[in-house]
C-alpha cells in the first residue's frame, strides 16, 4: 500500500534569495528600530573599539614596554597597558551580553508578531481555504516554518551586520598595518570560503533531508493518533508499527549521514586557516629578520586575523540560514496573502436585530466550478417558523445552511434575511444572530460551563446553568465527577454522544439567536436520549426562524415546513402530512425509514 504523509509543499526545501520576500520579513522589524540602532551602536563602537584595541595594545606592550628597541623595560607602560587591556576586555564582555541579550529579545518580539499575524489571518479565512488544506498543513507552517525564522531573526539578522562591520574594519587594520602580510593573508580568504561553502552545501541537503524525514513521521503520527480507534478497530495496529519503524529508521540514518558532516565542517576550516596562520608565520618571521616588522606587530597581527575567520565562518552560517528561511517565509507569506473567500464590503452594514425572516432567491452554488451542489433554490421562511431540510445524502442540505451563515458566497441569486442581502453586512453582526449547532459538535478542552459559555462569553453562571436546564442537559452535568466545572478533553471524547449534543444545544441557547441552524447528528441514539433530545429541542427552537438538516422523523414531523431536495434542487416542500398525502420523494424517504427502524 503508497502511503503519503507528508504534504509536498510543506517539506523544508532551500530557495534562491529574493530581495522582496527579504524585504517583507524586515518590515516586522521596523518597530523596533529603535532598539535595534542601540544594539548596532553598542556593538560597533564598543564591541569593535575593545576588539580592535587589544591586540593594538599587545603589539604596544611587546615593542614598548617588554622587549622596547632601546633596551629599557617600562614596568610601569606595561602595567597601565595591562590595566588599558583589561578595561577593554571588560568593554567587550559587556557588549557582548548586552548583544546577545537584546538581539534575542528582539527576535523572539518579531517572532511572536509575525506568529500572532499568521494566527489571526487564519482565523479570517473562510471554508474554502480549509476545504483545500488539510489540518496538519496548516499546523506546519504556524509552529515549523515560523520555528524556522525563529533562528534568523533571534541571532542572524543583527550579528550578520555587526560581523561585516567587523570584517571590514579588520580588513582595513590588516592592510594598513602591513600592507604585505595583509595581502598574503587575502589569498587564503578564497579558498577558506570555497571550502567552506561547498562542504556546508552538502551539510545543509543532509540536514533538510532530515527535516524531511522528521516531518514525515510528525504527519504520521498526528494522522496514527487522531485515527487511532479505526486503526485499532481493523487490527491495523501491526501494519502501522512497521511502517512507522520503517520511517524512524530512516529518520536515525539522514540523522548519522548529517551529523558525521557537520562533525567535519570544524576540523576543515581549522586546517584552511592554519594554511593562513602558517603563511603568516612564514612571510612574518622573514619581515622581522629583515626588519621590516616589529614581533609585537605580528603578533597583533595573528591575533586579528583570528578574529577575521569568525565573522567569515558565521556569515556563511547565516547565509545557510538565509536560503532555508526563503522557503519557510514563501510559505508564511502565502497563507499571509491569502484573501478571504468571503469578503467584507467597505461599506458593510452593522446587521440590524434580526426579526427572522429568511429567503432565498434564484440561489446557485458549487464548490468547484464544474459541479454544481445547488440549482436555483427559492424558498421563503416567515420569521418564528421551522423549517426541515430532508433528501439523499449528499442532496445538498448542509450546503443550504451554510449558505445562510454566509460560510460561502452564492454563486448565482441572493440570500436575505430580514430582506437585507448577507453580503451587505459585516460577518460578524450576521453569524453573532444567528445560532449554530454542527453535526460534528466540538467541545473544546476546558469545564463543561467554559464549553456553554462560548455561546456568550458574558453569560453568568446563572444563566448557563438555566440555559443546561432548558435543554434537559442539567441532569447529566450534575452527575459528573465535578458538575459543571468538570474538565473535559479535547473534542469531549469522555462524553456520549448525546451528551455532546445537548452541551451544543446548551451554548447555542445561551446565544438567545433569532435564527437557529441545526445540522442533526445521524449517530444512532437510545430511544431515552432521543426524548430527551426532542424535547430539548422543542425548547430550543421555539419562537425562532430554524433551518435543520433532518435525519430523524420525529424532528421532520414537528416541523413548520419540510423541503425535500434532490442532487441541489428543491423537489417537493410541504408540512408532513401534506407531503405524505401525495406520492413522491418524501414519501419514498419516510417508507424507507420505517421499513428500516422496523426490520
Ligand atoms: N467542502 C466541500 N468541497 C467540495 N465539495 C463539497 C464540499 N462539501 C460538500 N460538497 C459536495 O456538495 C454536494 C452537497 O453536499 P452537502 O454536504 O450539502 O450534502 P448533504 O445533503 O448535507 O449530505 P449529508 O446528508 O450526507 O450530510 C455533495 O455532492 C458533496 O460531495
Amino acid at each position: 500500500m503508497s502511503r503519503n504523509f507528508v504534504y509536498q509543499d510543506d517539506e523544508l526545501i532551500e530557495k534562491p534569495f529574493n530581495w522582496k520576500q527579504i524585504g517583507r520579513l524586515f518590515a516586522y522589524i521596523k518597530p523596533y528600530k529603535a532598539s535595534v540602532t542601540r544594539v548596532m551602536f553598542v556593538m560597533t563602537v564598543f564591541g569593535m573599539l575593545s576588539r580592535l584595541a587589544i591586540p593594538f595594545l599587545m603589539s604596544m606592550a611587546i615593542d614598548r614596554a617588554i622587549h622596547p628597541e632601546n633596551g629599557n623595560s617600562s614596568v610601569s607602560l606595561l602595567t597601565g597597558l595591562v590595566v588599558a587591556m583589561l578595561l577593554m576586555y571588560g568593554m567587550r564582555w559587556w557588549a557582548q551580553q548586552y548583544t546577545i541579550q537584546k538581539t534575542n529579545e528582539i527576535g523572539q518580539k518579531v517572532i511572536f508578531d509575525l506568529r500572532a499575524a499568521l494566527f489571526r489571518h487564519i482565523q479570517s479565512l473562510s471554508f474554502r481555504f480549509f476545504d483545500k488544506r488539510p489540518a496538519g498543513s496548516v499546523l506546519v507552517r504556524v509552529t515549523n516554518d515560523v520555528n524556522s525564522l525563529q533562528d534568523m531573526f533571534t541571532n542572524g539578522v543583527i550579528n550578520a551586520v555587526i560581523d561585516i562591520v567587523q570584517l571590514f574594519g579588520i580588513t582595513i587594520i590588516l592592510l594598513v598595518m602591513e600592507p604585505k602580510l595583509g595581502l598574503a593573508i587575502m589569498i587564503t580568504v578564497p579558498l577558506m570560503f570555497f571550502v567552506s561553502s561547498a562542504l556546508r552545501k552538502k551539510i545543509r541537503f543532509a540536514w533538510q533531508t532530515v527535516r524531511i524525514k522528521q516531518s514525515r513521521i510528525n504527519a504520521h503520527l498526528n494522522e496514527s493518533i487522531q485515527g487511532i480507534r479505526v486503526t485499532q478497530a481493523f487490527a491495523q495496529e501491526k501494519e502501522n508499527i512497521g511502517y512507522f519503524d520503517g520511517m524512524n529508521k530512516s529518520n536515525i540514518r539522514s540523522w548519522n549521514r548529517a551529523s558525521a558532516l557537520n562533525q567535519l565542517f570544524g576540523p576543515v576550516i581549522e586546517i584552511t586557516s592554519a594554511v593562513g596562520t602558517l603563511i603568516l608565520l612564514l612571510y612574518g618571521a622573514y619581515l622581522i629578520k629583515s626588519d621590516a616588522m616589529t614581533v609585537g606587530t605580528l603578533v597583533a597581527f595573528i591575533t586579528y586575523v583570528g578574529s577575521f575567520w569568525e565573522p567569515i565562518t558565521r556569515l556563511g552560517n547565516m547565509y545557510s540560514q538565509l536560503l532555508i528561511s526563503m522557503s519557510s517565509s514563501e510559505r508564511i507569506f502565502e497563507f499571509m496573502d491569502e484573501k478571504p473567500a468571503v469578503p467584507e464590503k467597505d461599506n458593510a452594514i452593522e446587521m440590524p436585530e434580526l426579526q427572522g425572516h429568511v429567503k432565498l432567491e434564484g440561489v446557485s452554488f458549487g464548490y468547484e466550478t464544474d459541479r454544481q451542489a445547488l440549482r436555483g433554490i427559492n424558498l421563503d421562511v416567515k420569521a418564528g417558523l421551522s423549517v426541515a431540510l430532508v433528501g439523499h445524502t449528499g442532496s445538498g442540505k448542509s450546503t443550504i445552511v451554510s449558505l445562510l451563515c454566509r460560510f460561502y458566497d452564492t454563486v448565482e441569486g441572493r440570500v436575505l434575511l430580514d430582506g437585507i442581502d448577507v453580503r451587505d453586512v459585516t460577518i460578524e453582526s450576521l453569524r453573532s444572530q444567528i445560532g449554530i449547532v454542527l453535526q460534528d459538535t466540538f467541545i473544546f478542552s476546558g469545564t463543561i460551563r467554559e464549553n456553554i459559555r462560548y455561546g456568550r462569553p458574558g453569560a453568568s453562571d446563572a444563566e448557563i446553568e438555566a440555559a443546561a436546564r432548558s435543554v434537559r442537559a442539567h441532569d447529566f452535568i450534575v452527575d459528573l465527577p465535578n458538575g459543571y466545572d468538570t474538565e473535559v478533553e479535547e473534542r469531549g471524547n469522555a462524553l456520549s454522544v448525546g451528551q455532546r449534543q445537548l452541551l451544543s444545544f446548551a451554548r447555542a441557547l445561551l446565544a438567545n439567536p433569532r435564527i437557529l441552524v441545526l445540522d442533526e447528528a445521524t449517530a444512532s441514539i437510545d430511544t431515552e436520549t432521543e426524548l430527551r433530545i426532542q424535547e430539548a429541542l422543542a425548547t430550543l427552537l421555539q419562537g425562532r426562524t430554524s433551518f435543520i438538516v433532518a435525519h430523524r422523523l420525529s424532528t421532520i414531523r414537528h416541523a413548520d415546513c419540510i423541503v425535500v431536495l434532490d442532487h441541489g434542487e428543491i423537489v417537493d416542500q410541504g408540512s408532513h402530512e401534506e407531503l405524505m398525502k401525495r406520492p413522491g420523494h418524501y414519501r419514498n424517504l419516510v417508507d424507507a425509514q420505517y421499513r428500516f427502524l422496523s426490520a
